[in-house]
């Protein structure tokens, strides 16, 4: 059986939709700001391998709460990995792109120099970095611009905006991968199935949906699924604040993942997908 932190996050509904038998652990059964109490859910669960989707993800707020950010993202995996090398059982992460600082203009391979801009790419990277020393065999996948139908996300903040507003101004600067949460998930069971016989794949991976594209172009396309009428004007980031700044080359190079027989989804149709539950497709 396998065991999956996280019940109620984007990528986690979508494991509960792949994974029938595995177990989920929602935050009020194990809180990751309680590393240790993680670890020994583990050592009592005996699972056959470990996925973790669980994260302190909301990035502008990481700014004013490193410190808990910190223990949920960096020193919880960190406890979690360590178990799982004592038990021999392979680990699953889920990290980001903004362990990266995004100025190149090259899609950023898996050992591409890391350099966050904010506090969550920094507690993201602890983590990575506490999964690593622990070693046990391991995936860590990296990914970006997650959507889903579940919890909260861009395409849902636009399909929001647009029932009170026929003009956006949506930053253009930043390019990236979209990637919905169904093919994170279903790449993360891969991993996780696929490292038990074949450790040596044990490393970091980068999994982001194709074609890259700025956020203005991604409005465009969501609105033109959802049969919305919507100007969307291009600005750039210096216009759009945030606490958090963000990357503006978020493009990932993909090409290891072949290693598991995976290969970067295209977005536009999981978009149609999540549209349709959603009941917003044209
Ligand atoms: N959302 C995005 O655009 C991106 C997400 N990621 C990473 O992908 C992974 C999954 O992200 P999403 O599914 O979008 O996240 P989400 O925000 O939808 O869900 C996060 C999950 O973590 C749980 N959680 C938060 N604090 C917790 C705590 N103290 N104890 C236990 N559980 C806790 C929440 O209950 C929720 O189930 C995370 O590792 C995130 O860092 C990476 C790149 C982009």
């Amino acid at each position: 059986m396998m065991l999956v932190f996280g019940k109620t996050g984007q990528v986690t509904c979508e494991l509960q939709l792949l994974l029938q038998n595995a177990c989920f652990l929602s935050r009020e059964e194990a809180d990751l700001s309680d590393p240790e109490a993680c670890a020994r859910l583990i050592r009592e669960i005996k699972p056959e391998a470990v996925i973790n989707a669980a994260a302190y993800t909301a990035v502008d707020k990481a700014e004013d709460n490193e410190e808990l950010a910190r223990t949920i993202n960096g020193a919880a995996p960190g406890e979690m990995a360590k178990v799982c090398a004592e038990l021999g059982i392979p680990f699953v992460h889920i990290s980001t792109d903004y362990v990266f600082d995004g100025s190149c203009n090259q899609p950023l391979s898996p050992n591409h120099a890391t350099n966050p801009l904010g506090a969550y790419g920094r507690t993201k990277l602890a983590g990575e970095k506490l999964i690593a020393e622990a070693a046990p065999v391991h995936a860590i996948l990296r990914t970006s611009w997650v959507f889903s139908s579940f919890g909260n996300n861009f395409v849902k903040t636009m399909l929001r905006l647009s029932e009170t507003r026929d003009t956006l101004n949506v930053v253009s600067d930043q390019i990236g991968g979209p990637t919905s949460a169904r093919s994170i998930a279903f790449a993360a069971m891969i991993m996780a199935r696929q490292l038990t016989n074949a450790p040596d794949k044990t490393g970091v991976y980068h999994f982001s949906g194709k074609p890259d594209v700025s956020w203005a172009d991604f409005a465009r396309v969501i609105f033109a699924d959802a049969g919305k009428e919507m100007t969307v004007n291009d600005i750039p980031s210096s216009e759009y604040p945030t606490p958090a700044e963000r990357p503006m080359n978020s493009r990932l190079d993909c090409s290891t993942l072949s290693e598991f027989g995976l290969s970067r989804p295209d977005w536009r149709a999981d978009l149609k997908s999540v549209l349709i539950k959603l009941g917003a497709k044209a």
